[in-house]
């Protein structure tokens, strides 16, 4: 692989170059400046000391245990339905601001008693979110197999939406790993019920040292019968007789595999299961001794099924035109090289084929006004 020699060209480049995100957790993208807002209004009415948890926000590289601890404050700052609806919108907003055209965004439905909340109640609050989206036209809601938007892309005789970005949202319920199998298969349940509003699968999160596989394998076979797509977090740690076992379920696809061994590569190769890459997660968390060893290499050269994302694009503070360029620049790939990555994406996404059509449009737009402007580009 050629390494590019102008950087700050490439960085420009994975900015610009439209863009699939399909491994995002809500409430690890909550911007900092709103978690510092949200904490201070908590500080002054007491509910938690302000300077202590401005520390814990403002740390950078922390520990997959850090990480945890810091979830557990995301999830206090953010609990009622209000605050829910906000960072949904600030959150897709700043995806399709860096050309995200289509984001799977993932997260944990919670009940909270004192907040008068349920897993349904925190779902209508995360579409609440999506609806109040306005600075970009956000097309999310999946009616009778067609795509609706509030601006429908769209609309080529509305200005004002053919000026704003267009961005595509599909929803993905979590299942935390601290859940037991009735909450689990309470939120399968809730996703089969919400596929109208958008929800195209199931994800399996949460502390990766915490729970039981066998906890979690009812629901997740139940909506592998309902036809509901499922992503596993797999093998964020090393964890053999999980990875089999999650292997064995044959998800439609795995987050992280930071340590399998070969013979569950074998396994993952044999089925082709998509891969979601998390390059900054995987670095901050995993201490591993230089990005240079991160399996991304293997893969890409095997040309194995990958998708590049995020993972948590506050809690790293990264985006997913960092995480491209910090591809680029590792592992020396080039601009054709990235908007190939880019769109390989589309065939591993789990809206239905009319989305995929629409985003493989979209790519194709954006290759033919770069033929336009730059008839070399082609050759
Ligand atoms: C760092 N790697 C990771 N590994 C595993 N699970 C993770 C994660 N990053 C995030 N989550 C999961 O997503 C939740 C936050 O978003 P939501 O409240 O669902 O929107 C975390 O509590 C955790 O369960
Ligand atoms: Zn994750």
């Amino acid at each position: 692989m050629e390494k590019c020699t102008n950087l700050a060209e490439m960085k420009e480049w994975c900015r610009a170059i439209p863009k699939i995100e399909l491994h995002a957790h809500l409430n690890g993208c909550i911007r900092d400046s709103t978690l510092l807002e949200l904490a201070k209004l908590l500080g002054e009415k007491g509910v938690i000391i302000f300077a202590d948890v401005e520390h814990v926000i403002r740390k950078c590289g922390r520990s997959l245990t850090e990480c945890f601890q810091l979830f557990d404050l995301f999830h206090i700052l953010a609990t009622d339905h209000e605050t829910i609806s906000r960072i949904t919108k600030e959150v897709v907003e700043d995806f399709a601001a860096e050309e995200v055209v289509y984001l799977e965004l993932r997260t944990t439905p919670k009940n909270n008693e004192a907040k008068g909340m349920t897993k349904r109640s925190y779902m209508k609050a995360v579409i609440n979110g999506l609806r109040s989206v306005d600075t970009v036209d956000a097309s999310f809601i999946n009616l009778n197999g067609k795509t609706e938007s509030f601006c429908e892309p769209m609309q080529k005789s509305c200005t004002t939406c053919m000026e704003k970005k267009k961005i595509y949202v599909r929803l993905l319920l979590s299942i935390d790993r601290r859940e037991t199998t009735a909450a689990a298969m309470e939120t399968v349940c809730l996703a089969l019920e919400m596929r109208e509003f958008g929800v195209v699968g199931i994800d399996l999160s949460g502390n990766p040292v915490v729970g039981e596989w066998n906890t979690f394998l009812p629901a997740l076979k139940y909506a592998k019968e309902q036809g509901l797509p499922v992503t596993l977090h797999c093998g964020e740690v090393s964890n053999k007789m999980e990875i089999q076992a999650m292997l064995n379920f044959s998800p439609d696809r795995i987050g992280h595999a930071c340590f399998l061994d070969e013979d569950d590569w074998e396994k993952a190769r044999l089925s082709q299961i998509p891969v979601e890459i998390c390059l900054t997660s995987n670095l901050r968390t995993q201490r591993l001794s230089s990005i240079h060893v991160h399996h991304f290499a293997n893969l890409y050269n095997a040309n194995h099924p990958l998708v590049l994302c995020t993972d948590d694009t506050g809690l790293f503070s990264t985006s997913l035109s960092n995480e491209y360029y910090l591809a680029a620049e590792t592992f020396g790939l080039d601009k054709k090289d990235m908007l190939q990555l880019g769109a390989n994406a589309i065939e591993f996404v789990f809206a239905d084929s009319e989305v995929k059509k629409a985003i493989r449009e979209i790519f194709r737009a954006f290759e033919r006004r770069l033929a336009d402007e730059f008839p070399s580009w082609k050759s």
